[in-house]
């Protein structure tokens, strides 16, 4: 019994305060270490992708076209450029979402510059939180400026989520693609979506069909676009299983680089946090899967962030949610989802009651939460916000009116090129591979 008592290991915790010495050393990486004779190569993360993103007045909002008026605009192609559109298409709303298509200007150059940390576009106002004392301490940490590229995605959200007075907003991104743009766009974090993987992986609801392989494989491979780029949190549903299977998700989780992942309490037979008829189990079987996680992660010496969700508040009702929630704080989940809130104010007292626990809020516009925005929440004093439909759902709505056009017209009228897409997907990055190596893969142009 003994030899498995092996959970000395103690991650960062996220609700105390964080000192200069437990910080993350600055690692500076050394150049001449990885440069080879005759070919500059820079580290991973100063490489120019030469991306470039949009001001904000270029943007979009995103809402603004529902699944309704697209269905009822007849003709509109979602997504498309209106000033390259032929005259049918330029009554279409405009290009790329809410991107400006990336001139693709590969530097194949060795930086001259030390390129800045991608930075939100526009300074996040510091907001006077209205929790009481111990949630305004949770949230006003500010540790020390330590940021190291390099450490593991797990270890750099935990700094993040310590070390950034404002919330920490995670797309929900579904493939390769989504998560693509959401690096492009220049987010903090990601999150990937259980109910996005598996309608875009399997063409299923989010009714528990998606299994350990489907998510990780989903995961892994979204995590490893930029190892040193935005940490990604991803739905771990139930677990999948028992304590066992549950150690071995959390296992492959951490090995696939996932930094963070949420653990739920209903039924292995599943479904949607907003959808209705949920049923969640007994309060020790959930706690025996947060159990579990923390032993897997301490095996691993693992930085994987754990957050305990419940759903139990359409059945149970909000004061049980807070005991459940509590009780895997206890047992050491390093933060919490209450799943389906019902008002703002609910939204509100949770972070309160659990304070200086750590909560994150899971927003599903058109779900069965009210609509919180990024600043409410964070003023709220949630400390990080996940948006989980945030792709799927603009993807169907540009998806079907696109076929409804192509239907209807015989072409698509899109005008993105391929280079956009695949100057989203690192076409650049692998030219700066190809180059570096000696290679002449793109010698004539591409
Ligand atoms: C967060 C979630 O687990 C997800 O898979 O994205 C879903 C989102 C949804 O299906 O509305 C959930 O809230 O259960």
């Amino acid at each position: 019994m003994d030899s498995y008592d092996i959970c000395l290991w103690r991650p960062l915790p996220l609700n105390q305060e964080i000192t200069p010495s437990s910080s993350l050393p600055t690692v500076s990486p050394q150049t001449e270490d990885i440069e080879t004779k005759g070919v500059p190569v820079t580290p991973p993360n100063e490489i120019d992708y030469s991306y470039k993103l949009s001001a904000p007045s270029e943007l979009t909002p995103p809402g603004s076209v529902t699944p309704q008026e697209s269905a009822s605009t007849e003709g509109s192609v979602c997504g498309e450029d209106s000033a390259s559109s032929d005259d049918s298409a330029s009554t279409a709303p405009s290009e790329d979402g809410a991107l400006a298509e990336p001139e693709i200007a590969v530097e194949l150059k060795p930086e001259t510059e030390t390129p800045e940390p991608a930075k939100p576009e526009r300074e996040i106002p510091e907001v006077v939180v209205g929790a009481p004392e111990p949630a305004t301490v949770a949230v006003q940490i500010r540790a020390p400026e330590v940021y190291d590229a390099f450490a593991p995605a797990a270890t750099r959200l935990r700094h993040m989520i310590k070390n950034s007075s404002h919330i920490i907003k995670c797309p929900g991104v579904y493939d390769g693609l989504s998560a693509r743009v959401a690096i492009q766009v220049g987010f903090e974090g990601m999150y990937m979506t259980g109910a996005g993987t598996t309608a875009s992986r399997l063409g299923q609801a989010d009714l528990g069909i998606a299994q350990l392989h489907d998510m990780r494989t989903n995961a892994e491979m979204i995590a490893n676009l930029r190892p040193d780029g935005p940490p990604l949190i991803a739905d771990m549903d139930t677990g999948y299983g028992g304590p066992i299977v549950i150690a071995k998700a959390v296992q492959q989780y951490h090995l696939a680089g996932v930094a963070a992942f949420h653990i739920e309490d209903q039924v292995i037979q599943k479904r949607c946090g907003h959808l209705s008829g949920k049923e969640v189990v007994d309060v020790e079987t959930y706690i025996q899967r947060i159990k579990a996680c923390k032993v897997a992660a301490s095996q691993l010496r693992s930085d994987i962030i754990v957050i305990a969700r419940t759903d139990a508040l359409q059945s149970r009702g909000y004061d049980e949610c807070i005991e459940r929630l509590r009780r895997a704080r206890d047992e050491g989940a390093d933060m919490g989802i209450l799943e389906g809130v019902q008002t703002k104010e609910q939204a509100a007292q949770a972070v309160k009651d659990l304070a200086p626990w750590p909560l994150c809020y899971n927003s599903v516009e058109n779900g069965h939460s009210p609509l919180i925005t990024a600043q409410e929440a964070q003023e709220m004093g949630y400390r990080v916000i996940i948006f989980s439909f945030a792709s799927i759902a603009p993807a169907y709505v540009a998806i079907k009116s696109t076929f409804e056009w192509l239907k209807e017209m015989g072409t698509t009228g899109s005008s993105v090129t391929p280079k956009t897409i695949f100057n989203v997907c690192g076409l650049s990055e692998s030219m700066v591979i190809d180059e570096a190596s000696g290679g002449t893969a793109f010698s004539k142009g591409v």
